[in-house]
């Protein structure tokens, strides 16, 4: 059976994570997602305003700190105006701007978080909808925790940049900007004292960040693989326990997360170096500038040196900011760079082709009714994941409307791959397909799907109730409908002996219904969508007599006045079909009906039968 499901398992995760460097390129790159801030433009502007008028506040509240120790060894605050300021006043302005900071501070969150939250918003719904768009092999590619992660994991870091990462980049810099501006009109003086010993920190700084970002990265990544093998597990469960491998799955979930708490303390050992190292440099700075400060307060009043203890208060004040702000810059950076990786991930789907699938207008025929005459002409196919395996070689076999025709074959013969061409999950690599005369290309993609219809060999149920998963077939179904394709289907009994009839809930992935039953469902949806051609992959699964002659009547039912391809594991339930094609080695080796291939001497079919009826 073709494998056309989502890849659970193979290359490592951590393999597709790029690591980009903040470059001119991958700046360019990555801002590209804030195409999805722009319809919030406006809020996004009234938030960087506030975010101004907030850091402005805070710049001046050293300054005004600073004055008010100077009123209060007696040097007045005179205005621009002439108006005088003693310590009630100053100390009274201090508060005001500290109740507009706060204003500011709450404003800015507010609009930011709004214009973070709605653009996050569409971010996930321009994901979600490429996701369902995108076509098969893709899903064959990537690894279904890989690609959940981008939605959670990676859309997440989106919305911390957009709701707090810009906002602290942006006030880092302006209180680095603003506070050199500011300590330079205290005293120019001891501004380049300060400074020369800053160089050195920020240096250190900028080293010690890099690593700190390559280690949490790494924590980053190992926590993805512990995630994935969860999902895997979980996903799985029923073969885990069926195979007893739990404590295999224990072990393995163990022995990763010993390697996210190795890489995490390897990763904080780095942060705490880190912060002392901040800690340490930054007092050790203030106590230099301090000392040189407390000479300059020391030189008579006379002196041109001379500097007032209040101008020194404040010029601690813009240091410790400073220092800060340099400190906080470093972790600033890596975060842009997990925003610049995240954002980069996100748009490398979005970029990804779609299928030409639901498009408006249309991109070719869209058929109101579909007879159901099918040509396969020298089809050739390989998949796009493992390009050098010829899997389909020289195909050709026609389906007049109406015929039920069986493919049948050894397993892995291709008979499940021929099925899904007919749906266009992959695009040939020779010949072509045609549908009542025209190419599978001339046809919209969409408009040609609807009149097929699949009842796949393991049916996988949405987690809902019975009814969403019948009408799953036809949205817009009735109620009457949905109870008459389940009374077809052979499902009626089954339903109506719940207690909650079609209101039943049938667990993640159906899980609380039998195999019987789910394929029941799984019919009844097909009844509803009424395809004009139908694919039927029968179930390898043995079901018990009673359910499988309940599935296989269903099934008949179903193939009723339409073109039916069954795809056939078992000889028994295709004595009655038009056509046999036998497949083997990615060909057609034999077609007739039941009696003329069991008939032919030495043939494939008839060594298959004669197999088949030994083991019975
Ligand atoms: N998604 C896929 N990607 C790559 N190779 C695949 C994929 N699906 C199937 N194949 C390969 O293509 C070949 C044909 O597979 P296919 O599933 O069509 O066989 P089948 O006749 O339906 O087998 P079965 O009776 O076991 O279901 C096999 O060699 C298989 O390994």
């Amino acid at each position: 059976m073709a494998r056309s499901g989502l890849n659970t398992s193979g290359n490592d995760l951590t393999a597709d994570l790029p690591k980009p460097k903040v470059t001119k390129d991958s700046l360019k790159h990555g801002l590209r997602i804030f195409r999805y801030v722009l319809p919030y433009r406006g809020k996004f502007i009234l938030g960087m305003v506030l975010l101004v008028l907030s850091s402005l506040s805070t710049m001046s509240f050293p300054w005004i700190a600073g004055k008010l120790v100077n009123v209060a060894t007696g040097q007045p605050l005179q205005l621009p105006g002439g108006l005088l300021l003693d310590i009630n006043k100053v100390a009274l302005l201090l508060f005001a701007v500290t109740v507009l900071q706060g204003l500011f501070s709450f404003g800015r969150i507010w609009f930011f978080t709004q214009v973070s939250e709605f653009t996050v918003r569409d971010i996930r719904q321009a994901l979600y909808a490429k996701f369902v768009q995108l076509p098969l092999p893709f899903f064959e590619r990537n690894r279904v925790g890989a690609i959940t992660s981008r939605l959670t994991a990676d859309v997440g870091q989106i919305q911390d940049s957009f709701s707090l990462t810009l906002a602290e980049l942006f006030r880092q810099v302006f209180t680095l900007v603003g506070g050199i501006g500011f300590i330079m009109v205290v005293s120019w003086r001891l501004s380049l004292f300060m400074l020369l010993t800053f160089p050195p920190i920020v240096l250190a700084a900028g080293l010690f960040g890099r690593k700190i970002r390559n280690l949490s990265r790494t924590v980053q990544q190992e926590l993805a693989h512990t995630n994935t093998i969860v999902e895997e597990t979980l996903q799985a469960i029923g073969s885990v326990k069926a195979f007893t491998n739990e404590r295999f799955e224990i072990g393995r979930y163990n022995s990763s997360l010993g390697k996210v708490v190795r890489a995490a303390l390897q990763s904080n050992l780095y942060r705490g170096a880190f912060v002392s190292f901040v800690i340490i440099g930054l007092f050790g700075g203030i106590i230099l500038v301090l000392w040189r400060g407390a000479t300059l307060v020391h030189t008579p009043v006379t002196d041109p040196n001379h500097l007032q203890i209040g101008d020194l208060t404040a010029f601690i004040i813009y240091t410790a900011f400073i220092g800060a702000s340099v400190a906080g810059l470093g972790e600033i950076y890596g975060k842009v760079q997990s925003t610049l990786g995240a954002s980069e991930r996100i748009l490398e789907i979005l970029d990804e082709a779609p299928e030409p699938s639901n498009q408006e207008p249309a991109t070719g025929i869209v058929p109101a009714r579909i007879e159901g005459n099918i040509e396969y002409e020298h089809v050739a196919f390989r998949y796009p994941t493992r390009p050098d395996l010829p899997v389909l070689q020289d195909v050709s076999f026609t389906i007049a409307a109406g015929e039920k025709v069986a493919l049948v074959g050894p397993s892995g013969a291709g008979k499940s791959t021929i099925a899904a061409l007919l749906m266009q999950f992959y695009e040939l690599s020779g010949g072509q397909i045609l549908v009542d005369g025209h190419p599978l290309a001339d046809y919209d993609l969409t408009g040609l799907r609807r009149h097929i219809g699949i009842v796949p060999q393991e049916t996988l149920l949405f987690g809902g109730t019975i009814r969403e998963n019948i009408a799953y077939g036809k949205p817009d179904a009735s109620e009457e409908e949905i109870t008459a394709a389940a009374r077809q289907a052979n499902a009626w009994q089954f339903i109506a002996n719940f207690p909650e009839g079609l209101d039943t809930v049938v667990g993640d992935r159906g899980v609380k219904l039998s195999g019987g039953q789910r394929q029941r469902v799984a019919i009844a949806r097909a009844i509803l969508k009424n395809p004009a051609i139908l694919i039927l992959d029968e179930a390898t699964s043995a079901l018990d007599s009673e359910s499988e002659k309940l599935v296989q009547s269903a099934m008949d039912e179903l193939m009723e006045n339409r073109t039916s391809i069954i795809i056939a594991h078992r000889l028994s339930t295709i004595r009655k079909v038009d056509k046999i094609l036998v497949i083997d080695g990615g060909r057609v080796v034999e077609q007739g009906s039941h009696e003329e291939l069991a008939e032919r001497e030495g043939g494939l079919y008839a060594n298959l039968l004669r197999l088949q009826f030994e083991l019975s």
